[in-house]
């Protein structure tokens, strides 16, 4: 997941591949509290790993329920049976409608019945999220709810210790027209209390989202509890209802996170050669009612092909059909609609979307000011949004930085935008609000997308040894979210890998003839691997061998021969991936990266390098004498500098920067604000050079 303050997405051009998506965050929330509210040992497959579902177990285990990871993805919950063992508990639910209510409904029920008391809490949006109707629901019942801070609002106070009749007789009442989990928290709750009457819950208003309570019902089914729906207005949970665990389940995959590469195969031109994009983990089969997004897209153009459990989606109709449609149904995979249609063909209209305003933000207000960001015409009404796409020729687009309101959804679909014709970069700002949903969706739309590498940033930083590169361009790499190439590395690689095959290294060696010849076949054929932190050379973990003066020295020899160069060049450029690339060592922006939007010379005294390298072996227990050091970088610098194939000079057009007398942050900061600058044009990463 991306950590870092914002995240710039480089205009994309193709994709083509496969997407795993994670489990349903709806089923997910669901079956974890069924099972634990049900007797007996559940097993959850592919279960959502997210901050939702996090706050949902963290929840169960504080009301003593047991749950084990017992696998990726996998757990075992341990079900309570429908008593509780705590009697007391503070929840924090962060920002999980699919947790808060649920959660509030069956805890208010037990409460009353066994005598227990419950504080539930959220994040300050949370709080502003109106839960009124279905604590109106749950007095009707006789429950204690105390609203901790402002009437009808999270948090919450449910039970008061003391054990309560319920009135399950006459039905209970909900309204359904602001939010659909009013309804289902009373469906997943009353089962608890229907033991011996059937009871009714009648809903009013015209109830929204209506797929997502098909969801419920289907998951109640699943754990033994078959609701009777007459109509969309009145439910009856019969008499005898009572938990009991399937044993195991599978999580569909999420089909409101199928939508993003859904649209993504709709606009992207597949990669030459392939068939489009391939959506693994659910189908047209699905429960979801995000699925029918499939149906969305078509109508704008594009061809979808249900596989079993799967999805193939190609771009076909260019540019996209505009489309006018009630969206009640898809209410979240709907979002991503308002940035499809900056690709259609005239305006698109989407309907019936009032429940935006009260999700994680206010929707409705959030994509008509980011989309406007990005240079389109909106009308947004009280439960409408009317959007004009761009200009097919690109003109017209805008860049932006996207402001994502703390809410995954703005953050996914406005990926979408990168896809423009006028191929500028998008950035997303705070991409970690994605883990409500989607950890890893940043990872995975790079992983099936393609652009001209022209189009991804590079930033470089060169300088002699210890001067803070790789110090400097690590920390750079975090913060922009960027890969990471320490070129060095490689050529210290080369150096050990030629003492393992008995290679000398020395000056006299390395003239004989056919050596260099040898070196650059080695290079070619480096058996490298990266495992985290970790540097494999074959079957060796070399990362601490490469690190000393020794290995320097033989990288700095072998690295002057144009046979090795040339060997590691395609090497160098490969690291070239999306989002973009912070690459250090000599020639990064002289011969590797010639096009790289900022080049950086950096440079310390000779004294403070020496300083800095003993300090660092030091640090490690390496003994090491300053005089010795000195000499060796001083003879290191030489032979870097004077080499004809790649010397260490600054490219054209480098920034030189000096940091004998920085601290690390102050050469960060100086850097991202050059970075900055090279960014602020039009057109994003043009460069400053
Ligand atoms: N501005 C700075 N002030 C003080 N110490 C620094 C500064 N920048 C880096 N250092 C320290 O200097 C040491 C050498 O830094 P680093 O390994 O990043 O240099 P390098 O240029 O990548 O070296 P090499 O070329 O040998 O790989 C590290 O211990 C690092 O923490
Ligand atoms: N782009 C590069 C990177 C490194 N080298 C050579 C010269 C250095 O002395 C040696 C070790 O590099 P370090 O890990 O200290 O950065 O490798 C080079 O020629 N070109």
């Amino acid at each position: 997941m991306y950590q870092t303050a914002f995240l710039d997405l480089p205009p994309l051009m193709s994709a083509a591949g496969r997407v795993r998506l994670p489990g349903s965050k709806s089923i997910s929330n669901r079956v974890l509290l069924l099972a634990a509210l049900s007797a007996g040992c559940t097993t959850l497959h592919e279960v959502l790993e997210s901050d939702d579902t996090q706050v949902m177990l963290a929840a169960l285990r504080a009301l003593g329920c047991r749950i084990d990871a017992t696998g990726a993805q996998t757990l075992q919950v341990h079900g309570l049976g429908g008593q509780l063992v705590q009697r007391q508990a503070q929840l924090f639910l962060g920002n999980a409608g699919t947790a808060m209510r649920p959660l509030t409904a069956a805890l208010a029920l037990l409460a009353a019945t066994q005598g227990a008391q419950f504080e539930l809490a959220g994040v300050a949006r949370m709080h502003e999220r109106p839960i009124g109707d279905l604590l109106d629901a749950l007095r009707q019942l006789g429950c204690p709810v105390q609203c901790l801070g402002q009437e009808g609002y999270p948090p919450l106070r449910v039970g008061d210790g003391a054990q309560h009749a319920l009135r399950l007789d006459e039905a209970i009442r909900v309204r359904g027209d602001v939010s659909s989990q009013f309804l289902t928290a009373l469906l997943l709750a009353l089962p608890l209390v229907s033991a011996q009457q059937a009871i009714a819950i009648e809903v009013q208003g015209e109830l929204i989202s209506k797929p997502y309570i098909d969801i419920t019902l289907a998951m109640l089914a699943r754990f033994g509890v078959q609701v009777q729906r007459e109509g969309w207005e009145r439910f009856v949970i019969p008499a005898g209802s009572q938990y009991r665990s399937p044993g195991a389940l599978h999580v569909e995959a999420d089909a409101s996170s199928a939508s993003y590469f859904l649209a993504l195969g709709a606009i992207a031109p597949p990669s030459p050669g392939s068939a489009g994009l391939r959506i693994e983990g659910v189908g047209l089969d699905s429960i979801q009612g995000d699925i029918r997004f499939v149906d969305a897209v078509r109508a704008m153009g594009a061809e979808v092909e249900g596989q079993p459990n799967a999805l193939l989606v190609r771009r076909a109709r260019w540019p996209l059909r505009a489309i006018d449609l009630d969206c009640n149904h898809i209410p979240d995979a709907a979002m991503t609609l308002a940035v499809l249609a900056l690709y259609a063909d005239g305006p698109s209209v989407l309907r019936n979307i009032a429940s935006w305003r009260v999700k994680e933000t206010d929707r409705l207000a959030a994509m008509a000011c980011e989309l406007r960001k990005l240079g389109a015409q909106v009308e947004e009404g009280s439960d409408y949004l009317r959007i004009e796409p761009l200009p097919a020729d690109g003109s017209g687009w805008r860049s932006a930085s996207i402001h994502t309101y703390d809410d995954h959804r703005v953050a996914m679909c406005f990926a979408l935008a990168a896809f423009n014709p006028a191929r500028i970069k998008v950035r997303i700002e705070d991409p970690k609000c994605v883990a409500k949903t989607f950890p890893d969706f940043f990872e995975t739309l790079f992983a099936v997308c393609q652009t001209d590498a022209a189009h991804i940033p590079v930033l470089c930083i060169d300088g002699p040894t210890a001067s803070g590169k790789g110090t400097l361009a690590t920390e750079l790499a975090q913060r922009l979210g960027y890969h990471r190439l320490d070129s060095g590395l490689l050529y210290r690689l080369l150096g050990l890998a030629a003492e393992r095959a008995g290679i000398d290294t020395r000056a006299p060696a390395l003239q004989q003839p056919g050596c260099a010849a040898a070196l650059g076949q080695l290079a070619r054929e480096l058996p490298l691997r990266f495992e985290g932190q970790q540097v494999w050379l074959g079957d060796e973990e070399v990362s601490a061998a490469l690190r000393s003066e020794a290995a320097g020295m033989a990288a700095s020899r072998v690295a002057a021969l144009p046979e090795v160069r040339a060997a590691l060049l395609e090497l160098q450029r490969n690291f070239r991936r999306l989002p973009g690339l912070v690459a250090d060592g000599r020639d990064m922006g002289t011969v590797v990266f010639p096009d790289a939007a900022l080049k950086v010379y950096l440079t310390a005294s000779a004294e403070q390098r020496a300083q800095r390298r003993h300090l660092q072996l030091m640090a490690q227990g390496i003994p090491a004498t300053m005089a010795d050091l000195l000499a060796d970088l001083q003879a290191r610098d030489e032979r870097d500098r004077s080499r004809s194939a790649a010397p260490l000079k600054p490219a054209e057009g480098a920034r030189l920067l000096d940091n004998s007398e920085q601290s690390i942050e102050q050469s960060v900061q100086q850097v991202l604000d050059w970075w900055q600058v090279c960014n602020s044009g039009p057109n994003g990463p043009a460069g400053c050079l």
